[in-house]
């Protein structure tokens, strides 16, 4: 078994052997695998508390005390469940706060205008709703221009008709940019509308691993969608 982490840069958007971390004695990760191919969209499932979040971490560098290979694109981008905009610069800032060089507010306002956002470019983070933070957080991941984008549940914080905006917006992004997305999320509707290939963490491993070829748009009422979320759900021991 591999001991400490051994981090390379990746011509694919991911690829791990063997992975593991450990918090205390109790295990999360255990010897997990996973590849994901350039512009492919993946959803991670799996019962809180499984070690989603956790892997998520591990691939956006943001946690190194792991075992195992973990190879990941140069550029990436994190958007997380709370937008985590910094309340002293104005949105436009935000959208370019950490990249090299001068501030770049041309590059900001076509990332902002590109998630529908034009209009709010000068004002400062705590004006915004809830569903304008989480597109903003969405225009400073894409505006890295990442080969992998990583998304922890970015939606569940929003009411039902704006998610369902936002579910849009990222499968438009997602196909206008043709980065790979991971996209972590506890609901099995939202993995099936949006992904090429669903995931379900299973005791710290990927325990199902299912490529999805349902014609886009997705219909929630498809025969083929609806046994696919039964078989999902049973998988997730709901229903
Ligand atoms: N920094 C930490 N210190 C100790 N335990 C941690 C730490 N981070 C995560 N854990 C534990 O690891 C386990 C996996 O957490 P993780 O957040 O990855 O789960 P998850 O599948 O994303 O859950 P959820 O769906 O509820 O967000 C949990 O039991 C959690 O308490």
């Amino acid at each position: 078994m591999a001991t400490g982490l051994q981090r390379e840069v990746s011509t694919k958007p991911a690829v791990v052997r063997g992975l593991s971390r450990r918090f205390g004695d109790r295990t999360v990760l255990d010897g997990l695998d996973l590849d994901i191919e350039p512009g492919q969209f993946v959803a991670l499932l799996g019962p809180s508390g499984c070690g989603k979040s956790t892997l998520l971490r591990i691939l956006a560098d943001l946690d190194q005390e792991v075992t195992g290979e973990v190879e990941v694109a140069q550029r990436r981008a994190v958007a997380f469940q709370a937008p985590r905009l910094m309340p002293w610069k104005r949105v436009w800032h935000n959208v370019v706060l950490g990249l090299p060089g001068r501030p770049d507010k041309q590059r900001a306002v076509a990332a902002l205008e590109e998630v529908g956002l034009g209009h709010r470019v000068d004002v400062w983070p705590k004006v915004l709703s809830g569903g304008e933070a989480q597109r903003t957080s969405l225009a400073r991941a894409l505006v890295r221009e990442p080969d992998l984008l990583l998304l922890d549940e970015p939606f569940s914080a929003l009411d039902a008709l704006t998610r369902l905006k936002a579910q849009q917006l990222v499968g438009e992004l997602w196909k206008r940019h043709g980065c790979a997305i991971l996209l972590v999320t506890h609901d099995v509707e939202e993995a099936l509308l949006l992904a090429d290939r669903v995931l379900v963490m299973d005791e710290g491993r990927i325990g199902y691993d299912r490529v999805l070829d349902l014609p886009r748009p997705r219909e929630v009422g498809d025969p083929e969608f609806v046994s696919l979320r039964a078989e999902l759900l049973a998988r997730l021991g709901v229903g």
